[in-house]
């Protein structure tokens, strides 16, 4: 059984335009994503793809104009906001995309170790501080007085002290030097390691593809394709969707192909597959419907087309 199970989420935003006018925009349709304990699925996809969204939702930190249809499971048991309340930074930790979450109230030392569940605190978040190469004196100083780079080892140290059974890490890594960078993925492949599960949002396909089990491919919105890091190979000949390939091709170390267009807004789906306006594989069938999620040897896609 996962210990994460995302099952057909869909949400919604209700804005009031002018006047009394009601806007709703679809920024996530029937997702369903699952993870399991020891394992890191990285989630990557464009800006505005609905990362930041699938994140909160879990949390159960979503804006209240949003309507939530679909289920969230954990460990077995279906998650109501109750309940994700009580789990939020216990069993559930996340390391913000944005650097506003800390308390700037709190010298970030006491407050790092307010999520430390071993005895000696201290000595734990030390430990932390300075493997993430925090000197002694950070402890002390407040959240302003931190730079953006420094903030966010404050925030992934957070996580990795938390030892939560689930961590989600959403882009924990810009604006950190290359090794730190290091010392961030490595923990949190030791995190997976130790039994926990790790969901790593990220632009960064090459960092995914170092320590993550699985991606999940998102656009506009939806999973497209969920594949084992395996098939990040060669030519992109064992992925599944043509949007993955694309993604594969455009790395630097490959082809450097860029993709032409753009991702749909969410106010103005295509009807049918979300990719079709942009993909050299579309036939007529493609833009009659979206295509269903199915299982594809050991990964899932959302193209017709895919063998
Ligand atoms: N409170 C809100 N009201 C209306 N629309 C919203 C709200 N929050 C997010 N959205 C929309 O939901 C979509 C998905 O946003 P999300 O933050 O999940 O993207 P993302 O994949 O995390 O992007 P990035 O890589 O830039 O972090 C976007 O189109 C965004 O404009
Ligand atoms: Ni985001």
């Amino acid at each position: 059984m996962p210990l994460l199970e995302v099952d057909h989420l869909s949400v919604a935003f209700t804005q009031y335009a002018k006047g009394f006018k009601q806007d709703t925009s679809y920024v996530m349709n029937r997702l369903s994503l699952s993870i399991d304990k020891g394992e890191i699925v990285a989630v990557v996809g464009s800006s505005g793809s609905g990362k930041s969204l699938l994140a909160h939702a879990i949390l159960g930190i979503l804006p209240a104009n949003a309507t939530v249809t679909g289920t969230i499971s954990y460990d077995g048991m279906e998650l109501s906001p109750e309940k994700q309340a009580d789990l939020r930074g216990r069993e559930i930790a996340l390391v913000p995309q944005s650097v506003t979450y800390l308390d700037p109230l709190m010298k970030v030392g006491a407050q790092v170790r307010t999520s430390v569940r071993q005895e000696d605190a201290v000595t734990a978040q030390r430990n932390v501080f300075e493997k993430f190469k925090l000197k002694a004196g950070v402890e002390k100083l407040f959240p302003f007085q931190l730079s953006g780079g420094m903030t966010r080892r404050i925030l992934v140290s957070t996580a990795v002290l938390s030892e939560a059974e689930l961590i989600i890490a959403d882009e924990p890594t810009p604006g950190l030097d290359q090794a730190v960078m290091n010392e961030a993925l490595a923990s949190f492949r030791e995190l997976a390691d130790n039994g926990s599960a790790v969901m790593l949002i990220t632009h960064d396909i090459d960092a995914a593809l170092k320590i993550a089990d699985k991606i999940a491919v998102f656009y506009a919105g939806t999973t497209v394709e969920i594949a084992p890091v395996q098939d990040f190979s060669g030519k992109g000949e064992r992925l599944r969707h043509p949007y993955t390939k694309a993604l594969w091709r455009a790395l630097p170390q490959n082809e450097f192909l860029p993709i032409p267009g753009s991702q749909p807004q969410a106010n103005a789906l295509p009807k049918g597959c979300l990719f079709e306006p942009r993909c050299s594989y579309a036939t007529e069938d493609c833009s009659k419907q979206i295509p269903v999620a199915r299982d594809v040897r050991s990964g899932m896609v959302r193209c017709i087309h895919a063998t």
